[in-house]
């Protein structure tokens, strides 16, 4: 549905200076219908990763193909084309503010030239949708955040179309606003077919409604896959800092040891394993941090562990037949 094929960009340098690369070589793909999710610090790139997906940037190096176009090759037709099929939701809502929000929603559908009787019943259609029906002849700066950015979703979909790009679309919300507009979005997802790409610093975000995640730094793609295998076993330097892993075992003065991080998923998060094993095996255990949370509904623990003593290469064995996964982090100290 979308391939980033070593797709670069690099943005005019001002006089005299060499230009900015924001993305370099990205190589990534998007299935149609899954949720894909793109994080990383600020400057690392997902703006602009994002906005060549509905081509209002291009980019300078690469290929990259959306819902079947060469997006480089597209004319100023085709472009609008794309953008229709092409929907998006910004952090700050970008709504007009002279308008109404029945005007807001509507606005897209003015512009590629609909009826004004099939606008309105798609507008109200849309605002039943996003639950903002009794709102509809409000003005934006009357709704609260979370009410806003429904408009924007409403207006994103207005044209019916096959992608939905979400740039920090919940950054600005309190967290339980924030909880139903990922509902919302998920339910989107689900019920419309629609494929999703939202790019968040908030590795919350992605953990509560992506299937898939990349990781970006410094422009390059570092690190992509399932999110629970990125979430569990973060590979890259960006992606422990974002899952709170670096800062646990780098914070804390270490003690002599193994370092290990154990993941408990399914029947092994309920077994009492770690005071049998270290019985068992005579191995002692500092505990460095630990979390226990949700991937979508699944639950999961983690325990990062400074192990001692005894027999280490028995207790790992012995975790891992308990169903724990076990990794070793000692590139982490
Ligand atoms: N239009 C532009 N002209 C020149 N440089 C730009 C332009 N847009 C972005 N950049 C630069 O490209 C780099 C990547 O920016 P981008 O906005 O894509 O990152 P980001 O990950 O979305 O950051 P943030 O989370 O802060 O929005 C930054 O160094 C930025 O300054």
């Amino acid at each position: 549905m979308i391939r980033f094929d070593s797709v670069s960009k690099t943005y005019p340098a001002a006089r005299g200076a060499t230009g900015h690369a924001a993305l370099r070589e990205a190589s990534l793909e998007v299935a149609q219908g899954e949720v894909f999710g793109v994080i990383g610090a600020s400057g690392a790139g997902k703006s602009t990763l994002i906005r060549l997906i509905n081509g209002l940037e291009t980019p300078t190096g690469g290929k990259l193909v959306v819902d079947g176009d060469d997006v480089a090759a597209l004319d100023v037709a085709g472009l609008r084309a794309l953008r229709r099929r092409v929907g998006m939701i910004f952090q700050h809502f970008n709504l007009l503010s002279s308008k109404t929000v029945e005007q807001n929603v509507a606005f897209p559908l003015k512009l590629a030239g609909w009826e004004p009787a099939r606008i309105k019943t798609r507008t109200a259609e849309l605002l039943a949708r996003v639950g903002l029906t009794d709102q509809a002849a409000k003005y934006p700066a009357q709704l609260s955040g979370g009410q806003k950015q429904r408009v924007g979703i409403a207006r994103a979909l207005a044209t019916g179309p096959k992608i939905l790009l979400c740039d920090e679309a919940t950054s600005a919300l309190d967290p339980e606003t924030t909880e139903q507009i990922l509902a919302l979005i998920s339910d989107l997802n689900r019920e419309l077919g629609l494929t999703i790409v939202l790019i968040t610093h908030e590795m919350d975000v992605v953990r509560r409604v992506c299937d898939r995640v990349a990781v970006l730094e410094a422009g390059r793609v570092v690190e992509e896959g399932p999110v629970e295998e990125v979430f569990l076993h973060p590979a890259s330097g960006t992606a422990r800092r974002f899952v709170g892993e670096a800062e646990e075992v780098s914070e804390i003065a270490l003690p002599a040891g193994v370092l290990v991080r154990l993941t408990f998923k399914g029947e092994a998060t309920y077994k009492p394993v770690l005071g049998a094993v270290a019985r068992e095996t005579g191995v002692d255990y500092s505990i460095l941090g630990g979390r226990i949370h949700k991937l979508r509904d699944a639950p999961y623990g983690q325990l990062t562990l400074a192990l001692t003593g005894g027999d280490i290469e028995a207790a790992i064995t012995r975790f891992e037949a308990a169903g724990v996964w076990v990794d070793r982090l000692e590139d982490a100290r």
